[in-house]
């Protein structure tokens, strides 16, 4: 399987792990295929083995440390690819093997478990990597040194009252991402109560090996993720992509409000099921203009006030107008107005960007004059493409026609508009309308 677009776990074939892992099937065996998930050595066995199976990695975690489990790890990381492959500089959407991207996992643990699955995944990324535990910091050494990673990787042991993104310490510029999964807990009594079971219907469905300093912080990951908004509201556009885990959806809907409180408009919602009906959220925000597609930015099961606008606006193609025929108006169109346009005739796919409103019927009259004055004075329309050249972006976009379904799809691929973007949806669709 290629790991560099290798989907999200939905299920772990234990039988065929077995079959791969002896350590394991050991265990498996023993148990006659009931596995132990409150028993340490059973999760730790299972962990080694999906790591080696899946990943080619292999893994020392001491007993008394988190030993992650890989299936909601991967998920995470598999999110970020998502989130950076849709807010791609050429708009690719596709994973691009070249681009160099480089991330922050922020308590990496003594498994340095996403700095691991990251740089197995993606061998153009390289990776930063904190933690304030003297332990855990020793055994993520260890791990990416015996995975050959190492080189990969710039590891910064930090302290409490240190930065939680440390650019200038780490000596790098800019950052695509972070990567985190906090500290949950207010205090030892909030980490036993859950940890037990006791503030749920059911009890957790794994053993929990953390230590008190990885599962403790002052706030819980709701205290950690706002220091990291107050400094992300310092270091702006130095790091593309800000992104944690938080435990409970209340958490994330409190990062949100502040987000939106502080004028951020560009973030995204995704969820990690856990198993046994538990879910965590990931939250992003990003300075930048580029948006991340529908399908990563904004998940069904939380109330809209706290999903991001739509990057994403469809519509019918009219009875009367076949898919042929709108290609066409979609390219005409793009063709007469003052923007860069790039049509895919083969897929059916343009992708546009302007500097402004230029299809308002004041734009568009006042360019048809530039064009005349130009004509009359011996200039030629290359001249006024010339502008385009160097023009400030303030929006893209991508329109496909999608003849299986007669339908137009608009994608917001960059901007911080809203209502331009809505404007330019709007002005399509009409198109359609009158025809
Ligand atoms: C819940 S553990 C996560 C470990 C690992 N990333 C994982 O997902 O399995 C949280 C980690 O954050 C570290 N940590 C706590 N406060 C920190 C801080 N201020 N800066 C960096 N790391 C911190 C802890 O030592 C611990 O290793």
């Amino acid at each position: 399987m290629n790991l560099a677009t290798r989907p999200p776990y939905e299920t772990v074939d234990f039988k065929a792990l077995a079959k791969q892992d002896k350590a394991f099937n050991s265990i498996w065996q023993t148990t006659s295929g009931k596995l132990d998930f409150q028993d340490p050595e059973t999760t730790k066995s299972l962990t080694k083995a999906i790591l080696k199976a899946d990943f080619g990695l292999q893994l020392e975690v001491p007993d008394d440390r988190l030993c992650p489990p890989v299936p909601n790890r991967w998920n995470y990381v598999s999110w970020i690819q998502g989130l950076l492959d849709s807010t791609n500089f050429d708009y690719s959407e596709r994973y691009d093997p070249e681009r160099r991207v480089i991330g922050l996992d922020i308590g990496t643990g003594a498994s340095a478990i996403y700095t691991m699955l990251c740089l197995k995944s993606r061998p153009s990324w390289t990776m930063c990597a904190t933690d304030i535990d003297k332990k855990s910091f020793d055994y993520a050494a260890r791990n990416l040194s015996n995975n050959g990673l190492i080189t990969r990787t710039k590891l910064l042991q930090t302290i409490e009252s240190q930065p939680l993104i440390p650019l200038q310490y780490l000596g790098v510029e800019k950052l695509d991402f972070t990567i985190c999964n906090p500290p949950f807990f207010t205090d030892e009594k909030d980490m036993r109560q859950s940890l037990n079971g006791e503030t749920k219907s059911w009890r957790p469905n794994a053993v929990c090996t953390g230590a008190e300093n990885e599962m403790v912080c002052k706030g819980g990951d709701l205290g950690f993720v706002t220091r990291m908004v107050e400094e992300s509201l310092a270091l702006r556009e130095k790091v593309t992509w800000y992104t944690s885990l938080l435990g409970k959806m209340i958490s994330a809907k409190a990062i949100i409000t502040l987000l939106k409180g502080k004028g951020i408009t560009n973030w995204a919602v995704g969820s990690i099921d856990v198993g046994g009906g538990t879910k965590r959220w990931i939250v992003a925000w990003s300075f930048g203009d580029y948006r991340p597609c529908n399908s990563i930015a904004r998940i069904e099961k939380i109330a809209n006030e706290y999903l991001p606008f739509p990057t994403e606006y469809r519509f019918a193609l009219p009875a009367n107008v076949d898919a042929n025929a709108a290609k066409h108006t979609i390219d005409q169109q793009a063709h007469r107005l003052h923007l860069r346009w790039n049509w895919d005739a083969q897929n059916a796919t343009g992708i546009g960007e302007a500097a402004g409103n230029v299809w308002s019927r004041a734009y568009r009259r006042e360019h048809e004059r530039k064009k005349k004055e130009a004509a009359a004075s011996g200039g030629n329309d290359m001249e006024m493409q010339d502008d385009l050249e160097d023009m400030e972006v303030a929006i893209a976009f991508r329109i496909k026609v999608l003849h299986s379904t007669r339908e137009v799809v608009i994608d917001w691929l960059r901007g911080s508009d809203q209502v331009l973007w809505e404007s330019f949806c709007g002005m399509v669709h009409r198109s359609f309308k009158k025809s």
